[in-house]
């Protein structure tokens, strides 16, 4: 495999689309070595075949303001990859959405969804709406102009929506409204719904929960547990609140979350009523984390910096892609880390991965890391399509073992010989392999 040509093929093809190639280089270097063992991967061009989209859906989403205005949004949907089954990834709505993003987070989509180890292609959608300060009223009329495009595109057997960044319990509630009404059907097209319309229970946590799952197995491979050890969170969104909630019931002591305007230094820890007050930071739709330090004056915030620069055992990213460069990453080596475990998706630039890899720490990718929320929607659909409900204790101990199996599928692949898991490369080579030889299997399509 020729990585640099087929990176600039793809540069000159795909102009303006950074994240994207990111996103795939990361990949294909992983692979690079399994793939050359496999002469049929090169005869099947499965390289050439995978990291393009199957189909990319772009269209406008007028809608009106509070004021009578007409707003103008772009509305995306990349279904990706369905070799392994229908097209399943979140809707992202934040100013920075571009169709780069949206292929980055489709493209990862599918290796993650791969080894959740359920039926799941993968795909991303979203839009540039800006949720920040609107009213209740606008985001529902934005949410059913943005269905009254997609709903035609999507469907419990063939693509299946959940949440992403501002995408939520409320906006699901709106989007998958709007998409029963057209449809004039009510099957499990989206996940993350309601308890009381066919969503699943710790669906809203699963995210979070899963990426602390996936620490403890981390941590117990070198010995280690989460009791006494302090940890960084950025962001104060669904994900941020899942893995504060686990690490804090594991026995560990969250001591910061952040926003786009700073983050807060809790030495006592973000725990309890806290937590609950995370939630309602991140309902008042103000996306600014300053007011914390209001409610809780022990906690100290400092505006317009990260997290990372706190001596801290465990560093999670939890808010957006490549919030971790390789300047963060210098310092949390240098106060010696022991673990870092990006939960949002491409938390750290790729300079600050081989930084963590060189230097032999434990760090795991997003795709790996944060799997448990797709995982969890996976088991949404499946109780969906059954008719029936699972209880929290049956949810949560799925996804337990889901975890579980991730981890051991990226030691498999990923341990080189003097021992060190390189989690990055078990998981691509984990999810490449199981893409690769279902497309392989099924022909030339
Ligand atoms: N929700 C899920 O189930 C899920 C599953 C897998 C991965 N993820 C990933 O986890 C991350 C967080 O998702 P979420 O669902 O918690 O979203 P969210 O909207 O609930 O929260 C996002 C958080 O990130 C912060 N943020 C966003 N852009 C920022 C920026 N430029 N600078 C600083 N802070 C910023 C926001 O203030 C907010 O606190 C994303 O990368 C998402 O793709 C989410």
């Amino acid at each position: 495999m020729d990585i640099s040509n087929i990176l600039s093929t793809l540069e000159a093809k795909h102009p303006g689309e950074p994240e994207y190639i990111q996103a795939v280089r990361e990949v294909l270097i992983s692979i690079e070595d399994v793939y050359n063992q496999h002469p049929e991967f090169e005869k099947a061009k499965i390289i050439e075949r995978i990291v393009e989209p199957d189909r990319i859906f772009t269209f406008k989403v007028p809608w009106v303001d509070d004021r009578g205005g007409v707003q103008v949004n772009l509305g995306f949907r990349v279904q990706f990859n369905n070799a392994i089954g229908p097209y399943k990834g979140g809707l992202r709505f934040h100013p920075s959405v571009n169709l780069s993003i949206m292929k980055f987070l489709g493209f990862e989509q599918t290796f993650k969804n791969a080894l959740t180890t359920l039926p799941m292609g993968g795909a991303k959608g979203g839009s540039d709406f800006n949720c920040k300060g609107k009213s209740d009223a606008e985001i529902m009329r934005f949410c059913q102009a943005f269905m009254l495009e997609l709903w035609r595109n999507i469907g419990p057997d063939t693509d299946v929506p959940a949440g992403d960044i501002g995408v939520g319990a409320r906006e699901i509630g709106y989007l998958y409204g709007m998409y029963k009404k057209l449809a004039r059907e009510n099957t499990g097209a989206f996940t993350g719904k309601g308890l009381e319309f066919g969503g699943s229970l710790i669906r809203p946590e699963a995210t979070g929960f899963g990426g602390l799952y996936f620490v403890k197995e981390m941590l117990a491979k070198k010995g280690h547990t989460l009791e006494g050890k302090t940890v960084a969170i950025s962001g104060f969104g669904n994900v941020a609140w899942g893995a504060a909630l686990k690490a804090t019931e594991l026995g560990a002591k969250v001591v910061t979350i952040s926003g786009p305007d700073g983050y807060i230094y809790d030495p006592e820890g973000i725990s309890g009523n806290k937590i609950d007050h995370m939630l309602e930071l991140r309902y008042s739709g103000e996306d600014i984390v300053a007011p914390y330090a209001e409610a809780f004056p022990n906690a100290k915030f400092y505006a317009n910096k990260r997290p990372w620069e706190q001596i801290v055992d465990i560093a999670l990213p939890c808010a957006t892609q490549n919030e971790l460069n390789e300047d963060d990453a210098k310092t949390l080596l240098a106060n010696n880390v022991l673990c870092v475990a990006e939960i949002s998706n491409m938390g750290c630039t790729e300079e600050a991965i081989k930084l963590f890899l060189n230097n032999q720490i434990l760090f795991a990718p997003g795709k790996a890391v944060n799997a448990g929320g797709v995982a969890t929607s996976g088991l949404e659909m499946t109780q969906n399509s059954m008719h029936y409900q699972w209880s929290a204790e049956e949810v949560d101990q799925k996804l337990n073992h889901i975890m579980k199996s991730i981890h051991e599928q990226c030691v498999t692949y990923g341990t080189d010989a003097s021992g060190y898991v390189n989690y990055v490369k078990g998981a691509n080579i984990a999810g490449f392999m199981k893409v690769a030889k279902a497309t392989i299997s099924q022909g030339i399509i």
